[in-house]
């Protein structure tokens, strides 16, 4: 069941929860957290929604549903253990295109509930699809413990100096690789070691540094298995500006890299020293941005091509070597 993930504002908005036993209530939590104005629908309250509701967190409707009331919340859950009045919920909501969570069935979903690890403002959200609840709880534990506060700081810190970093590099390909460079340096480790000042003053020491690094080319060299890209690779991948890549490479390994970069094919013989493509990525490299060709095993023409029209440009573009499964120019 593929769904479209997405983080809604729910703060001041109404939600309807029908329900309010265990699971009513854990969603119920989460929707208050999200500052949710949460109003329950179920004969009575369990201790601990009675509990915020005496302290007026939430509105309690102990009456039976009624339909009508939908058009006031922009999402409901159906949380009660009576399946078929569950199933009912999803098709009043459904006719109002309201956006629906059933909580004993996904099919019926118009809106999953993911497992969370809160590193605010970073969220990382986790989805089995339904397919398996456990399992996306299980990879929250191991996320949880893997994604220490600090994450949570580092993005504080890039957000209030955000309008600093956009004046300072105007254009995102130089933008994207500052990012880069401040996370791959020492500010995260500076955080982490709750040296929050020192992070600080690191970032607007890059900030002020003058702004070096031109374009690059990258060769991959990729036999067709994404279980033999190195870390390597899959990092240069993900930095890219433009990717070309051989008709003839496996989609999931072209899959991991930066959504972003445009992907243009090519088939062979497409890297003749003199020819249309070489002058094009040598050009792109010359123009600030990191381009990324991946190819299939056979590349000595390739590299010999690129390196013949890199030369051409006085050696001023940044050159990455790396072993194994990546061959870099
Ligand atoms: C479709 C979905 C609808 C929805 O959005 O609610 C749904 C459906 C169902 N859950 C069931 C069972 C359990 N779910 C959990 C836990 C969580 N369930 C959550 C989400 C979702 N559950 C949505 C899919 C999300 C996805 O697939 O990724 C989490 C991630 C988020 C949250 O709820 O906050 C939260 C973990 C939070 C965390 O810890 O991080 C536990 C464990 C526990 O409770 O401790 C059990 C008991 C073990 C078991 O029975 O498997 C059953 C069978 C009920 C039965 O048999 O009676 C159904 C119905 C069905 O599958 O048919
Ligand atoms: N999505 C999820 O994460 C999970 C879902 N489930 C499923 O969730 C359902 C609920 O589980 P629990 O909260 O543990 O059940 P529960 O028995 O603790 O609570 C059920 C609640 O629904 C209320 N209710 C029943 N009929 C109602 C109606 N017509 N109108 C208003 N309220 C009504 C009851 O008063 C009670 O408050 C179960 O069907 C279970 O299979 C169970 C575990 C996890």
């Amino acid at each position: 069941m593929p769904l479209y993930p997405l983080f809604a504002d729910l703060r001041g908005r109404e939600v309807l929860v029908v329900g309010a036993g265990e699971v009513a209530t854990r969603k119920v939590e989460a929707l208050l957290h999200a500052g949710a104005r949460v109003c329950v629908c179920a004969p009575e309250l369990g201790a601990t929604l009675a509990r915020w509701h005496a302290a007026a967190r939430l509105e309690h409707r102990p009456q039976a549903f009624d339909p009508d009331w939908l058009d006031a919340f922009w999402l409901v859950v159906a949380a009660t253990d009576d399946g078929v009045f569950n199933a009912r919920l999803a098709a009043e909501a459904g006719q109002r295109k309201r956006l629906a969570n059933i909580v004993d069935d996904a099919a019926l979903s118009t809106f999953q509930v993911p497992a969370i690890v809160d590193r605010a403002p970073l969220l990382v959200a986790i989805s089995s699809s339904g397919a398996a609840p456990m399992l996306a709880r299980r990879l929250r534990a191991q996320l949880e413990t893997q994604l220490d506060a600090s994450w949570g700081r580092l993005a504080n810190l890039f957000a209030r100096h955000r309008d600093a970093i956009r004046q300072r590099f105007p254009e995102l390909a130089q933008r994207r690789r500052w990012y880069d460079a401040i996370i791959d340096g020492p500010v995260p480790a500076l955080l982490r070691a709750d040296q929050d000042d020192a992070a600080e003053r690191a970032l607007l020491a890059a900030l002020d540094a003058p702004v070096t690094g031109a374009g690059g080319v990258a060769l991959i060299v990729a036999d067709g298995d994404p279980e033999q890209l190195t870390l390597r690779a899959l990092r240069v991948m993900n930095q890219a500006d433009v990717l070309f890549h051989h008709d003839g490479i496996d989609p999931g390994l072209l899959a991991l890299a930066r959504r972003d970069a445009p992907r243009e094919p090519f088939v062979k013989p497409f890297l003749k020293p003199d020819g249309f493509l070489v002058e094009r990525v040598v050009t792109m490299a010359g123009q600030g941005k990191r381009v990324v060709v991946l190819d299939t095993a056979d590349t000595d023409a390739s590299s010999r091509a690129l390196s013949a029209g890199l030369e051409k440009h006085g050696g001023a573009l940044e050159l990455i070597t790396c072993a194994g499964a990546a061959r870099f120019l």
